[in-house]
């Protein structure tokens, strides 16, 4: 039997794994981080590990300089985020945190990410959020009282933090926090979104989406990794979120959507945006290679028609399932060739193709940025010939690859109303 301590250094020590030379890395806060700053500092110490780190907080920045990590202002995306968590629930990763008091930070840090972990002792895991712990909140300065008063109202019972010398706990960000109770039969999203419309809220502690994996230590010794859902598993869980709130409006029927495109167009986060903004299911066709085939891409062999009939027949059976089941859904592959997708649409005539389009140059700096990704960026050039635009017989929307995800998203379903 481990101790929990042990715990969180083993979860810390699996999570320090994910990182790559050339990532940036966002770093938590906590006695769980503690571990992984140690982890990560003695993999740079060993394997010569080069990476730049942006830090929730003035004491996760002191200890990780202290160790040699190198850290520097938040003001570009983020590679990864790992960071430790108050309480996870068990089957959605939903989350609270800022015991630290760091939930602003750690917020700002995990919605920068593309992907963002969590790394926590079993203790952590409960069956509804709330369960163990309060829910932190933290208020401006100004007008602290009335907030907290507005707090009250809502039943949720709020304490101000207190420092060891018997002050309010003052935040990184000068603010101070009220520990708050959410109480079983409320709905964490409802309470959240309620105190967001609080003016002297600063931020909560629900980290409700975005969560991609969670590392947790055992008892017994091991840790398991327990996987978000697949928006946060491609990063877009914040723009989901984000787009939902515009009122970006789910289309009826449910369309079944194939995003097709060259290597590096985007079609991952695409589809994922996609799928979140529609309410179908998603599935990245990458998933769906067999490992011999991923292991041919990764030493930088382009496949043949032998490797990829299998795969093409098992995208061509999940459109089947959603067409079976009404659910619609959004595949993301490649699809270069008519052939292909002559055999993945089949009989599937209201399947839709969106196409992303974009030109060398920004191809090129999307795959020169790109790290941790199987396909090799000499297999550009192998795609562009390989490359059949679709034709004027078939059912598709083509897009520009160089605008943003959230103006692609937008721009897909404004004409989809054409094909459904
Ligand atoms: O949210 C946090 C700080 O604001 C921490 O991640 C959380 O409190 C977990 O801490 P620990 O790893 O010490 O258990």
């Amino acid at each position: 039997m481990t101790d929990t301590d042990t715990q969180k250094r083993n979860a810390a020590t699996e999570a320090a794994k994910l990182v790559y030379s050339g990532m940036h890395v966002g770093l938590g806060t906590g006695s769980t981080v503690a571990h992984f700053l140690t982890a990560l500092a003695a993999r740079i110490a060993a394997e010569g590990l080069s990476i730049s780190c942006a830090a929730t907080s003035h004491a996760t920045g002191q200890r990780a300089r202290e160790l040699g990590i190198p850290v520097i202002d938040l003001a570009q995306p983020l590679d990864l985020a790992v960071d430790g968590a108050d309480e996870i629930e068990f089957g959605s990763l939903r989350l609270i945190k800022g015991l630290g008091g760091a939930l602003l930070r750690e917020k700002v840090v995990a919605q920068s990410a593309h992907r963002f972990v969590v790394i926590a002792d079993q203790g952590k895991l409960v069956g509804r959020l709330g369960a163990h712990v309060k829910l932190p909140v933290e208020l401006a300065n100004f007008g602290a009282e009335r907030t907290f008063g507005r707090l009250t109202a809502l039943g949720l019972e709020p304490a101000f933090r207190m420092a060891a010398d018997g002050t309010r706990f003052v935040t990184d960000n000068g603010n101070v926090i009220a520990d708050c109770r959410l109480p079983a039969g409320r709905d964490a999203a409802a309470v959240g979104a309620a105190l967001k419309t609080m003016a002297g809220v600063v931020e909560t502690g629900l980290f409700l989406e975005g969560c991609a994996a969670a590392f947790v230590g055992f008892a017994d010794g091991t840790v398991r990794t327990f996987e978000g859902d697949c928006f946060a598993r491609a990063g877009v869980a914040g723009e989901i979120a984000t787009l939902r709130a515009l009122g970006v409006a789910p289309v009826f029927p449910k369309p079944l959507l194939a995003v097709m495109g060259v290597t590096a167009s985007g079609k991952s986060t695409i589809g994922a945006m996609l799928a979140g903004c529609l309410d179908i299911p998603f599935v990245d066709g990458d998933d769906l290679h067999s490992e011999a085939n991923r292991a041919k891409m990764h030493a930088g062999h382009p496949l043949d028609d032998n490797d990829r009939m299998p795969w093409l027949h098992r995208i061509a059976s999940q459109i089947r399932a959603w067409r079976q089941a009404s659910s619609g859904g959004v595949i993301v592959s490649s699809l270069l060739t008519r052939q292909y997708r002559d055999l993945v649409r089949g009989d599937c005539t209201e399947l839709v193709l969106v196409n992303l389009q974009g030109s060398r140059a920004v191809l090129e700096a999307r795959i020169a940025a790109r790290r941790g990704h199987f396909m090799p960026s000499r297999l550009l050039d192998s795609q562009i010939a390989l490359l059949e635009p679709p034709g004027s017989d078939e059912a598709v929307i083509t897009v520009d690859t160089g605008m943003t995800p959230t103006a692609i998203v937008e721009a897909v379903i404004d004409r989809l109303a054409a094909h459904t």
